[in-house]
């Protein structure tokens, strides 16, 4: 039977990066994607924005939305501290199950919950599953149209604190024109776009981190 682009993905992290290493998982997957198949991860030149991000709030929570095959899970895992969790949303079955031997590859398991299901559906339940109060950084990097009812969702649903922060991927490419509006019309936030480009290409893209206000 044919494989699938991300078992080819999976095959090179096996393959060509260290067990245990993030660094390697990360390095590895960007060559294959660079060099052999395109895939829709967030990349090394945002993957660049997303650790300075990462970095510099030191998050204890943080919620993923979309993990396709756990790039940027293992970006972001890689730099959080001891303790901190990172709970990630994949719809995708097939996804999820490469993006869990990817993040063990990483030596990642302990770092990261993965939950497979629809973020519509799993966000009213993160207090009552997870323990969670708020989350300190919400990556958006799911279906382009959900990044609005499930910001709105997580409002409603009191997983914001003043100060947390969302971090979208593809507001130019593939683009969320409605969240850009509210986002950047509302008062509750205090935006910033970071200029970038598309994965492994030229086209622009960027990141917008929005801080909640609470
Ligand atoms: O659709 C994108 N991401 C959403 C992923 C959607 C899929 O993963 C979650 C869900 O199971 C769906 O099947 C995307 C698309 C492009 N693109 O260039 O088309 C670039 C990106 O960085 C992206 O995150
Ligand atoms: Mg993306």
């Amino acid at each position: 039977t044919q494989s699938t682009r991300p078992q080819r993905l999976l095959n090179a992290v096996q393959k060509n990066a260290t067990r245990g290493d993030p660094r390697s998982v990360v390095k590895a997957i960007d060559d294959f994607c660079r060099h052999k198949e395109w895939a829709m991860n967030v990349g090394d030149e945002k993957g660049c924005i997303l650790d300075s991000v990462v970095s510099e709030i030191n998050p204890a929570a943080v919620l993923e939305l979309g993990t396709y095959c756990g790039y940027s899970t293992v970006r972001i895992a890689r730099l959080l501290p001891p303790h901190a969790k990172l709970i990630t949303l994949e719809f995708n079955p097939d996804f999820a199950a490469i993006a869990r031997q990817v993040i063990a590859w990483a030596g990642l398991e302990e770092k990261v919950q993965l939950v497979e299901g629809a973020s519509g559906d799993w966000i009213p339940k993160m207090k009552e599953q997870f323990g969670i109060t708020t989350f300190d950084l919400v990556f958006l990097d799911h279906w382009k149209d959900r990044y609005l009812p499930d910001t709105k969702l997580m409002e409603e649903c009191g997983l914001l604190r003043k100060g947390s922060v969302l971090l979208a991927d593809n507001v130019i490419c593939p683009g969320t024109p409605d969240y850009l509006e509210y986002i950047r019309s509302s008062p509750r936030y205090e935006s910033r776009y970071f200029k970038s480009h598309l994965e492994y290409t030229k086209v622009e893209d960027g990141l917008e981190k929005s801080v909640f206000k609470g």
